[in-house]
């Protein structure tokens, strides 16, 4: 069950405001999903997020299948019974990971042959068993399972041959996901993808045969794994807004801060990346003004909080009141240095709650802009902003 509401567009870009509304609650969109891979956004207590804003989290059909395994995730309901998160969550396919997992696998027409990284089980996943896996899950967003076809294959560039054989088979599994998802009755959202390497005459043959199946949303996927950054933009200029208009479109895996608003203004609706999060845990801080490293001497005795314009719990504390605002609550910079330099478990707490509210804050400034009519302006000054350097 999925309905997707088309509020406003840009005119003077494919950026749309939009509302979701799944089974267990309504997203606002253009949104960010945090990555809760193995059902836990790292380091982040839920109350923390559903404070910062986060609508919809994600979760992740492979790692959650091998643990805690089926059994246990089905005495409860699924994942939201089981990880206490109210609110919508997606899932992955589980595909992504089992080609991370490289010499370990074997992939055939009918699925993919792997032995389990965590006890060495010979498992097999195919688009039915990745749709039984999600079923159980009972996710609001169920993933078609697909293969990510891969930027370079042994060194090279993967031909368009080998691109294009990868993106029929994806298009075949899309086929066999929906089917399985319909003789299961699941009453959430299949979303198909759309692959086809950095040949855009693929894109279009990919999205044009996934639009023929109405599926409830698309995801773009395929990018964000090694390309250089002017082939994902060219992708993302190409793909995103000749999806259907009346659909959600997800961005898989992307990105950093520019890239959410130049992909905003390309026609996304959904992101996901584990940027913030994974960021936070090795220092690197997103500020208005740039990206930080706390890590770097010369925070050590300075009393000023990442971002002087933030009011996330690390930066304006209890009373959420910010720096620039005259609020003293936040935590300075150089406390946060501190506790890094120590290996303090509370370093990249606070890290990851800043990072991630300064992205659900991007998303929420974009929303209103897009509300009032002035993404054109926000898109600039955003840029100017973020290349001043902190
Ligand atoms: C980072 N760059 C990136 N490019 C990606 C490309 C694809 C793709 O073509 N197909 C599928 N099915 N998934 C992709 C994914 C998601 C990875 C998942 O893995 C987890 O993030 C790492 C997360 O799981 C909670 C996420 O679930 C949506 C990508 N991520």
């Amino acid at each position: 069950m999925l309905q997707f509401d088309l509020l406003t567009t840009d005119p003077a870009s494919h950026a749309r405001r939009g509302r979701l509304t799944l089974r267990h609650g309504q997203v606002q969109t253009p949104i960010f999903m945090p990555v809760g891979t193995h059902g836990s956004v790292k380091g982040v207590l839920p109350r923390s997020l559903h404070e910062m804003g986060a609508q919809i989290i994600l979760g992740n059909t492979f790692h959650l299948w091998l643990r805690p395994g089926l059994a246990v995730l089905q005495g409860f309901g699924g994942l939201h019974g089981f990880e206490k998160w109210n609110k919508p969550i997606l899932t992955d396919s589980g595909g992504f990971q089992v080609w991370s997992l490289g010499a370990l696998r074997t992939i055939t027409e009918e699925g993919v042959h792997f032995a389990s990284p965590v006890n060495g089980d010979k498992l097999f996943l195919s688009p039915e068993v990745s749709m039984q896996i999600q079923t159980t899950l009972d996710s609001d967003i169920v993933m078609q399972l697909d293969e990510c076809t891969p930027y370079e294959t042994r060194g090279q560039r993967t031909t368009e041959r080998a691109a294009c054989q990868s993106m029929q088979m994806s298009l075949r599994w899309a086929k066999r996901s929906q089917d399985e998802f319909q003789r299961l009755n699941n009453p959430n959202a299949l979303f198909g993808i759309v692959q086809g390497g950095m040949y855009e005459n693929l894109r279009a043959e990919s999205l044009a045969a996934l639009a023929a199946m109405d599926l409830p949303g698309y995801a773009i996927g395929g990018v964000s794994v090694g390309e250089p950054k002017d082939e994902m933009l060219r992708i993302m200029a190409h793909t995103p807004h000749r999806l259907p208009a009346h659909k959600p479109r997800y961005l898989m895996g992307v990105g950093t801060p520019e890239d959410l608003v130049e992909g905003v203004a390309q026609g996304v609706d959904m992101f996901d990346c584990v940027m913030p999060t994974r960021n936070a845990r090795n220092g690197t801080l997103f500020t208005r003004f740039g990206d930080l490293k706390i890590r770097n001497a010369r925070h050590k005795t300075d009393p000023q909080p990442l971002d002087g314009s933030c009011t996330c719990y690390t930066c304006a504390g209890p009373s959420g009141v910010a720096w620039d605002q005259g609020g003293r609550d936040g935590f300075s910079r150089a406390y946060l240095h501190h506790l890094e330099r120590c290996g303090e478990m509370l370093g990249p707490m606070l890290s990851t709650v800043h990072n991630l509210h300064y992205y659900l804050n991007l998303m929420r400034e974009i929303r209103q802009a897009l509300d009032a009519g002035e993404f054109t302006q926000l898109r600039a000054r955003l840029k100017a902003d973020r290349a001043r350097g902190v």
